[in-house]
């Protein structure tokens, strides 16, 4: 799956007061690096400096003493002495106030700060972990600094001795002296005992020995494990360990001859520290590592503990006998408390929502329904049933903004099937259109009558989506459609529909309907949490979310347009989504996950390893114009993963709305209607297209202008749809696309389609391959392992990077394709051929 990385969107930049303040911080920015450039190597070669001046003074630190002291009264040109410190008098000061007057030869402990600090400002990553390295530096100045000075102090030895322990150990211990003698010396020791035990975590005495012990050994590898080891350190990693020694020992023995586990770095924890990418380092912005990347980027931190075993091991599950699901589970608590939960935004972490003001305000054009057309309508209707002789306990109005909506409670003993008879007279008898006899009225003990109002009131995009019910809903995708015959704004959630049939003849307001939709789900989602696949036959009515592209869209790879327009391609597309879907599933299935919600929780909260393909997955909403044109052009080519999507899509967050003028049986045939549980229909032309749409007539009633009904399984419900115009979508998305925006669309899976021939893979462009490609390849081949996260820790590379040269090593066809949670196939066996393959590339 391809996944995108955030770009600057460059294009309109220019244009906009936003990319002015935009261009105004870059080049703050840019100034702000440079200091950071002259201070970083500024602090590196100060560090040097340091190194050599202490040096020196261990050689010529008796010799300058004099010099120093004679150089802080009187200059030292005038009192004619010199220096033969490397660094003449300043080295020579330095040295002498930090080894003579602080901290003795513990002082050469303040370089790797200084260094380590220079190195990070300078190349924006760090070479050992700095936090770490400061608080154990500082800690054993100050203490080795006191313990000598225990020694001097006691021998008495301070005229010679002095920069052994500095001055601050020395007098630390003349007071300790003072207070309790002898016993300094254990406090001393105490001090250490107790940095050892707070600091390192350690638990029990046992442990503190194997500490030292490993760490005498040497046994840790110093730079990227560096925070493996706090975690290495933890009682339950101890265990885990312990464990997994243990289930080797036993599989060794069990399955001798079909296993292999292959011992990297000839170290046996090798194979079962935790792998931990540098995800804390952000790769600078540049053009180069803006390219899509078909693994999430920068958050997820993969956590494996992974013994490395052939594939058939890890098909029969045998993996887990080797490191159970509690040690993966502990571990998982540990890097999520250590990284905290992953965060799906944080490609475009100043991604604005669009706010309310981009929509229009329509004010004063409330529902205007007279009290006399009330009274009129109400007396007209209680007339005519009791022509039929139907008595009428109580009649209640209520005005909605496109129909009344009359409730009626009959007296007792009348036969509800009578009243909904009367529905031709009761019109007629009121000279309206459009009317509609609920009964009864679901939940209620009531005969609902809708009576469409002579002035009707239009429901702005801005009261619908800038009232609290929706602004606060929590659905995962919230659809305001407009307001109920009661007057209340119709929210409903298309995760839950799940899927989505309009129809409508030409000109009821179907295209209104379909933007507000889409710009519901714009106006609450996030880009990261949710893409749209928008299929416009007809070319003209989706055109005008072009602009979302690098935020909102989906496409395939090869596409020029993300809006489809073209039949073939909207072929192609549906089965890239069908691919998709299976995709999905067999992550969820390796996740144990029923749905996406679940998946995407267990993924957020570092549960689901990156390296195996888990990534976390955005919502697809596909939305197609014009069915029927594709109907007539590719039926079942499109019926059929239409058909598929609508059946098994739901659970891994692919919603399908479809909407169509011709809602004839050749159009929503019956696979597809079976599909879709909820129908949305505008007025039709006939009360057959009604039937087929909603199953039953009522749609062809209706007064148009937004006029609705919404059948969801058993109950149908009249809606007016909210009005939103064309130009408030533009400024919409005028306002989200002139914003930071992924690279590209989101790429979807590519679909190789039986009649073009398809020249497989052509898009890689050997000349475009990245710096570390050839290495990659020989690493590839040489271990016969295709792996992200071989190249990750063996070229010390991030793992968006190292996902990169994956792909390309599959397009160069050096790698097969992603095969899930296994490794991928190396296709070239040696390095002779490799080597012939990279030549030609
Ligand atoms: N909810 C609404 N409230 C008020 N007016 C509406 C509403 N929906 C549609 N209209 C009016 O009806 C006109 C036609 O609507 P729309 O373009 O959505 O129709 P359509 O069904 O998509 O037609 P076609 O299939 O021919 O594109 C709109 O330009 C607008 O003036």
């Amino acid at each position: 799956m391809a996944r995108n990385i955030p770009r600057q969107n460059n294009e309109k930049r220019e244009k906009s007061p936003v990319s002015r303040q935009l261009n105004f911080s870059w080049s703050g920015l840019k100034a702000s690096e440079q200091m950071k450039l002259a201070f970083g190597v500024f602090f590196m070669l100060f560090a040097i400096f340091m190194f050599f001046a202490f040096a020196s003074h261990l050689f010529t630190g008796n010799a300058d003493q004099s010099e120093v002291e004679a150089a802080l009264k009187v200059p030292l040109e005038e009192s004619g002495k010199k220096t033969v410190n490397f660094f003449g008098i300043f080295g020579a000061m330095l040295a002498d106030l930090m080894m003579l007057r602080l901290f003795g030869w513990a002082s050469f402990l303040l370089i790797p700060i200084i260094f380590l600090g220079g190195f990070k400002i300078t190349f924006h990553r760090e070479l050992l972990p700095l936090e770490r390295i400061t608080w154990q530096a500082l800690f054993y100045m100050f203490w080795l600094s006191t313990f000598f000075g225990f020694f001097v102090f006691m021998t008495d030895t301070s005229s010679s001795l002095s920069s052994f322990c500095g001055g601050i150990g020395y007098h630390i211990n003349e007071l300790l002296y003072n207070a309790i003698g002898w016993a300094s010396i254990l406090v001393i020791l105490f001090v250490l005992f107790l940095f050892v035990v707070f600091y390192y975590k350690v638990n029990s005495l046992d442990a503190m020995v194997e500490m030292f012990d490993r760490n005498i050994n040497g046994s840790e590898d110093s730079a990227d494990e560096t925070i493996e080891e706090d975690l290495e350190n933890t009682p339950n990693m101890k265990r885990a360990r312990e464990d997994l020694e243990q289930a080797k020992q036993n599989l060794d023995s069990e399955f001798e001859d079909d296993l292999t586990i292959e011992r990297e770095d000839n170290d046996d924890l090798a194979n079962i520290r935790p792998l931990i990418p540098p995800v804390v380092q952000h790769e600078p912005e540049t053009e180069e590592n803006h390219k899509a990347d078909p693994v999430p980027n920068k958050g997820p931190v993969s956590l494996t503990i992974e013994p490395v075993i052939s594939d058939d091991t890890v098909a029969d599950g045998k993996d887990n006998e080797i490191f159970g699901e509690d040690d993966q589970e502990n571990l998982n608590d540990e890097v999520l408390r250590k990284f905290g939960a992953y965060d799906p935004n944080m490609d475009l972490p100043h991604y604005k929502f669009p706010t309310l003001d981009l929509l229009k305000n329509y004010d004063a054009n409330k529902a205007q329904v007279s009290e006399d057309e009330l009274k009129a309508n109400s007396d007209k209707i209680v007339e005519t049933l009791r022509n039929y002789s139907i008595g009428i306990a109580s009649i209640k109005a209520t005005i909605g903004p496109t129909v009344t909506l009359y409730e009626i409670i009959p007296e007792a003993g009348v036969r509800i099937s009578k009243i909904k008879n009367l529905e031709d007279d009761i019109a007629l008898s009121l000279a309206a259109l459009g009317i509609r006899i609920i009964a009864p009225i679901p939940g209620k003990g009531t005969i609902g009558i809708e009576v469409p109002n002579k002035n009707r009131e239009m429901v702005p995009v801005k009261m619908v989506i800038g009232s609290e019910k929706f602004q606060k809903s929590n659905y995962d995708l919230p659809i305001v459609l407009g307001k109920t015959i009661s007057n209340d704004i119709f929210m409903t959630d298309l995760a839950k529909m799940p899927h989505l049939l309009m129809a409508g003849a030409t000109g009821q307001g179907k295209s209104v309907g379909l933007n507000m939709i889409l710009t519901s789900l714009i106006y609450r989602k996030h880009p990261a949490t949710l893409k749209f696949v928008l299929v416009d036959p007809k070319k003209v009515e989706l055109t005008l979310f072009n602009k979302l592209e690098r935020h909102f869209l989906a496409m395939l790879p090869d596409s020029a347009e993300a809006i489809i327009t073209d039949t073939k391609k909207v072929v192609h597309t549906l089965n890239s989504l069908c691919i998709e879907m299976d995709n999905r599933y067999n992550l969820l299935k390796d996740a144990g996950c029923r749905n996406l919600k679940e998946y995407n929780v267990k993924f957020v909260n570092r549960r689901l390893n990156p390296e195996k393909g888990h990534a976390f997955m955005p919502y697809i909403v596909l939305v197609i114009d014009e069915l029927a044109d594709l109907m007539m052009t590719a039926g079942k080519e499109v019926e059929q993963p239409i058909a598929r999507l609508a059946q098994l899509a739901r659970a891994i967050g692919i919603h399908l709305v479809v909407a169509t003028q011709r809602p004839s049986v050749n159009v929503i045939t019956g696979t597809i209607k079976a599909n879709f549980p909820a129908r949305l229909s505008f007025k039709v032309t006939s009360k057959i297209d009604s039937r087929t749409i909603l199953d039953t007539g009522g749609a062809e009633q209706l007064v148009g202008l937004g006029d609705m009904l919404l059948s969801n399984g058993s109950d149908i419900i009249r809606l007016q749809c909210a009005f939103v115009d064309t130009p408030e979508v533009e400024d919409v998305c005028e306002f989200i696309g002139n914003q930071q925006g992924y690279d590209s669309a989101y790429l979807l899976p590519e679909f190789e389609g039986d009649s073009e021939g398809g020249n497989e893979k052509s898009d890689f462009d050997p000349s475009s391959r990245d710096a570390f490609f050839d290495e990659a390849a020989r690493l590839i081949v040489t271990h016969q392992q295709g792996s992200t996260s071989l190249i990750q820790r063996r070229l010390k590379l991030g793992y968006n990077r190292a996902g990169r040269l994956i792909d390309q090593l599959e397009a160069a066809g050096i790698v097969g394709p992603f095969e899930g949670s296994k490794a991928r196939e190396v296709l070239v066996k040696d390095m002779e051929s490799l080597e012939m393959k990279l030549r030609n590339l």
